[in-house]
């Protein structure tokens, strides 16, 4: 049986109207699902950076730990942090079967921990796991939400990596930050995702399409090998929009627009501002900025029959896919949130990355010996 929490909602220490958010955000059992997204107003008013705060109905019994591979340190104190749980906090652990076998072969007194066979037997995980840990960078996270196709228990992200921007815990201090977290109130990032799926045009008249993909940062439909520009057409709820050509087209969150979408000369967006990013790379243009459109409306991207090469999508990084002429992806805002736990708030958190991990807007102070205004 899984914990469950509630969510409320807060501006500047007033409590918002938590029931009006409840329509759109349910939290029962434990699972974070929005509403179908043609409640548009809605939305946003719930979206609208409020400070969302996370409370616990009943305790978490269960954590499920990602780590980053090939790292001494994050083998190290995953090790340390799995026998905590387990003997100061009576917690169920898993990992991943990787993990497990590498910790069995350590020390068999670490065989409370527990694993699944087989990727079929993760979709039956989900429901028993109250709290994710990751314990490596951007990556990791970005790792442990793509193993949830559903509805993603809230995420505890340590910086182990070297830029962290959604990783604002330090492992240095896990005892208290965990036991903070497991009594909660937690602050939480409410992070939107997208729902991809390639509609192939050999396979138009087949009922099967190919299985969603999630992503919290992007989706980016490239060039790939090709040393020719791509060329593809993109249409907002079936209005055309433009045709970009050049390197390629980002989609993304608004997590993700500090990621590959800010290279690419994107804006840099609060994650809980609700929309799509549509920036694209290296445009052989000179008038083509980036756009941001609202989270309600699906974007389909479409390689057209006169294209001179294929493009080639992937998934925030990750599972290159190759589009030939014909083929489309369509995408959305999916109605699975990944919520991380922040050190601070949302907005504090935010800012801090923006400092810490890009020196945003880092200038020497001018001085005040000088000429002024009379
Ligand atoms: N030119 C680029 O900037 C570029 C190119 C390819 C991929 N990427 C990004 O890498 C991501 C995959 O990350 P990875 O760790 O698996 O690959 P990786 O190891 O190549 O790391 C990519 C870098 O992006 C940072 N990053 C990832 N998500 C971020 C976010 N939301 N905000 C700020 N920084 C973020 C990571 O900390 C890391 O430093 C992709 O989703 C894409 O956004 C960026
Ligand atoms: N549990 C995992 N299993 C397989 N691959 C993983 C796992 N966790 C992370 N990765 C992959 O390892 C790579 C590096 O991870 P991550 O970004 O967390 O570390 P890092 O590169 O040291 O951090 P930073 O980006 O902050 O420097 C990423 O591409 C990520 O997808």
């Amino acid at each position: 049986m899984q914990a469950s929490f509630k969510l409320s909602w807060g501006c500047k220490g007033q409590q918002a109207n938590d029931q009006h958010k409840k329509e759109i955000v349910s939290f029962e059992s434990g699972n974070i699902t929005t509403a179908d997204r043609s409640s548009k107003q809605v939305w946003t008013i719930v979206s609208n950076a409020a400070a969302i705060s996370l409370t616990w109905e009943t305790s978490p019994q269960t954590v499920i730990i990602f780590t980053k591979p090939n790292s001494t340190s994050v083998r190290l104190l995953s090790v340390e942090m799995l026998r905590w749980l387990r003997e100061h906090k009576g917690l169920n652990v898993y990992v991943e079967p990787r993990v497990k076998a590498e910790l069995l072969a350590e020390s068999s007194s670490l065989d409370f921990v527990q694993t699944w066979e087989d990727d079929k037997e993760i979709s039956l995980l989900h429901p028993m796991i109250d709290l994710v840990i990751t314990l490596g960078g951007d990556g990791t996270v970005l790792w442990a939400a793509s193993m949830f196709k559903g509805p993603v228990p809230p995420i505890v992200p340590f910086s182990m990596g070297s830029l962290g921007f959604m990783t604002p815990f330090h492992s240095e201090q896990y005892r208290d930050c965990l036991e903070a977290v497991l009594k909660g109130p937690i602050s939480i990032t409410l992070r939107h995702r997208l729902q991809c799926h390639i509609i192939r045009d050999k396979a138009r008249h087949d009922y099967e399409t190919e299985e969603n993909t999630l992503v919290l940062n992007e989706v980016t439909i490239d060039r790939g090998i090709s040393s020719y520009l791509t060329n593809l057409e993109c249409y907002c709820d079936n209005s055309f929009v433009t045709c970009v050509q050049g390197d390629g087209l980002i989609l993304s969150t608004t997590s993700g627009s500090t990621a590959y979408s800010l290279a690419a000369g994107g804006s840099m967006v609060h994650p809980q501002v609700p929309g799509i990013l549509f920036t694209p790379i290296c445009p052989h243009s000179l008038s083509f900025r980036p756009l941001i459109l609202p989270d309600h409306v699906t974007v389909r991207v479409q390689v057209p029959f006169n294209s001179r090469s294929s493009a080639w999508v992937s998934f925030d990084g990750k599972g290159r896919k190759q589009l030939e002429a014909g083929d489309a992806l369509v995408c959305s805002i999916a109605p699975w949130p990944v919520s991380t736990a922040c050190q601070v708030e949302s907005t504090h958190d935010f800012l801090r990355s923006i400092h810490d991990g890009l020196h945003w807007n880092l200038r020497k102070t001018q001085s005040s010996d000088g000429p002024r205004d009379t």
